[in-house]
């Protein structure tokens, strides 16, 4: 008997022993913030590996989110222009032209497997090791891999440790999600037919993406937000309402300060009341889908960061400094899970800057210049401060707009709405923010994050040739009616 245990005792020591694995960098999380930390560590020539837990990387973005999403919109968008436009740009379609869901959806998954792979590869290419399963910690310098099917269970030490274990939907209180009636962003991008009615709560960048989708493809969408303004938070307050304008005429309804106390299913249709947050005025609608978009919350779940007292602030958001080191200078924490704005760019960003303050000391991310995009048509973007931060901050500044409707390409495509807002220095005419709605606006932003990088002023952009005829134009014809008269408009 004794025999036999001592015989269990050591075959167990010695498998824990082959499974303990020595790494310089071992990220916690295969998102945009994790395998992008990754990579440029090994690019580094740190020896890296990355844990995921999700069976494939890329987290929320590739897999739920960002990539998803996008594709839902772009091909949406194609079905849309296709079903009412056609005529008046010179197509006559013959029959009857409609939505083939289960194809929309399996050129989404398309996209999502191609580009969930493609990471994969890069990790070979560059030598990060993946580990496929649940990371968490043993101790401040050794990381547990719980294996998911496929991974295998290990114990990692490692000289360095960067966090980047993301978001997750925020719960609403009292209403279940089902993913089938009552449905948070991964179901809505999942849905198995086109609902005739669909309730979204929240008009952040997640309600107006996915109602714009599912409005296109023949729902009828209402909006319930609490705020009196839609877009959520950094979207300029002229920007917000030109958005909500363009967005009803395409025929989404909304709700503006709309407090949600219930929403229940019943059958297959859910109910759900609100009342006036002024007035109280309490109203019941019934819809057959509802999508709970209040927002996202940090994920730490299952990562044991209590064993080593890892600090948290009241919105469970990993406490860091400014080179992303928590508590113990050895852990770094990046993306979603920690402060600021919850993008996949933003995590990028960190990703890389953390793993050059491991090899170099040094690292860089401007907070003051990360884009945000919303891809609805035309797209709303922006970069920089907005008019109501400038004013909060005693800032003075000059604006100048010019509207695409007087752009000869967005004239010639048929695609005029939305107009370039620019917020320079009222003194230096230096850019401080730029605000666009219109066709591509998520590409044109770019110029702006270079001008603001590189402090431009207005006059800079304006003597900068653009290309005729190009949306661009109207990037420059904007940073003119800064401090002087356009040349079109
Ligand atoms: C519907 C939707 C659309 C979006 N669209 C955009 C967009 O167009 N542009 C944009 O910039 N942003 C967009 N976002 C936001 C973007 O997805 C996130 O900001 C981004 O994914 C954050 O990256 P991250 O690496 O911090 O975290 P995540 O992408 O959430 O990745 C974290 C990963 O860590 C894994 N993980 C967690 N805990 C553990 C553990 N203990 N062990 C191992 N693995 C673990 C998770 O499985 C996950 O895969 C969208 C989000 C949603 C929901
Ligand atoms: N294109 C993109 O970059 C993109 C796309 C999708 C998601 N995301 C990111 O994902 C995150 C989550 O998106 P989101 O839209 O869920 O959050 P959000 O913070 O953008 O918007 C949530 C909205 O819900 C409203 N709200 C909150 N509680 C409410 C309540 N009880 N009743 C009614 N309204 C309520 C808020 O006022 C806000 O307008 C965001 O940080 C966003 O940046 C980005």
């Amino acid at each position: 008997m004794l025999r036999h245990t001592q015989t269990r005792f050591f075959s167990s020591a010695a498998r824990l022993l082959s499974a303990t694995k020595k790494h310089d960098v071992v990220v916690i999380g295969g998102g945009p913030g994790g395998y992008v930390a990754a990579i440029r560590a090994a690019q580094l020539g740190l020896d890296t590996a990355c844990i995921e837990k999700r069976g494939s990387l890329g987290g929320t973005c590739l897999n739920v989110g960002c990539i998803p999403s996008k594709a839902l919109l772009n091909n949406s968008h194609l079905y849309h222009e296709i079903k009412t436009e056609s005529s008046k740009r010179g197509i006559d379609i013959e029959g009857e032209v409609k939505p083939n869901l289960a194809n929309l959806m399996k050129a989404k998954d398309t996209a999502v497997k191609q580009l969930t792979g493609g990471i994969e590869m890069l990790f070979k290419k560059n030598g990060v090791t993946y580990y496929k399963g649940t990371g968490s910690f043993v101790d401040e310098h050794n990381v547990k891999v719980d294996p998911i099917e496929g991974g295998e269970e290990a114990t990692l030490e490692a000289k360095n440790i960067i966090i980047a274990t993301g978001s997750e939907p925020t719960p609403f209180p009292g209403i279940e999600i089902d993913q089938e009636r009552i449905v948070d962003s991964t179901g809505a991008l999942s849905l198995k037919e086109i609902p005739k009615k669909m309730a979204i709560i929240g008009g952040g960048i997640i309600g107006l993406e996915m109602g714009s989708v599912w409005s296109r493809l023949g729902a009828e969408v209402t909006i319930l937000e609490f705020q009196t303004a839609i877009g959520g938070a950094g979207m300029d307050a002229e920007v917000a309402k030109a958005t909500q304008k363009f967005l009803k005429k395409q025929g989404l309804k909304f709700q503006l300060g709309a407090k949600v106390n219930k929403a229940t299913r019943n059958g297959d249709e859910v109910d759900i009341e609100f009342e006036d947050a002024k007035t109280g005025e309490v109203q019941t609608i019934k819809s057959d889908v509802l999508l709970v978009a209040v927002g996202r919350r940090p994920y730490s779940a299952g990562l044991n960061a209590e064993t080593i007292g890892l600090e948290f602030d009241k919105k469970k958001r990993v406490v860091i400094d400014s080179e992303y080191k928590t508590k113990y200078p050895h852990i770094q924490c990046i993306g979603d899970v920690t402060f600021g704005a919850m993008l996949a760019h933003k995590a990028e960003e960190e990703g890389i800057a953390a793993a050059e303050y491991i090899k170099l000391g040094h690292g860089h991310v401007n907070y003051g210049n990360i884009p945000a995009v919303m891809y609805s048509h035309p797209e709303v973007a922006w970069t920089g401060k907005n008019e109501e931060e400038l004013k909060a901050a005693g800032i003075k500044y000059k604006t100048g707009k010019f509207p695409f409707v007087a752009n000869s390409r967005a004239k010639t495509n048929m695609d005029t709405e939305g107009f370039v807002k620019f917020i320079a220095d009222a003194e230096t005419q230096r850019v401080l923010g730029v605000h666009i709605i219109g066709p591509n606006a998520g590409e044109m932003i770019a110029e702006a994050g270079l001008a603001i990088e590189y402090g431009a002023s207005c006059e800079d952009i304006y003597r900068t040739c653009h290309a005729h005829p190009t949306l661009s134009e109207a990037f420059k014809e904007a940073a003119m009616t800064v401090f002087d008269k356009p040349i079109n408009y």
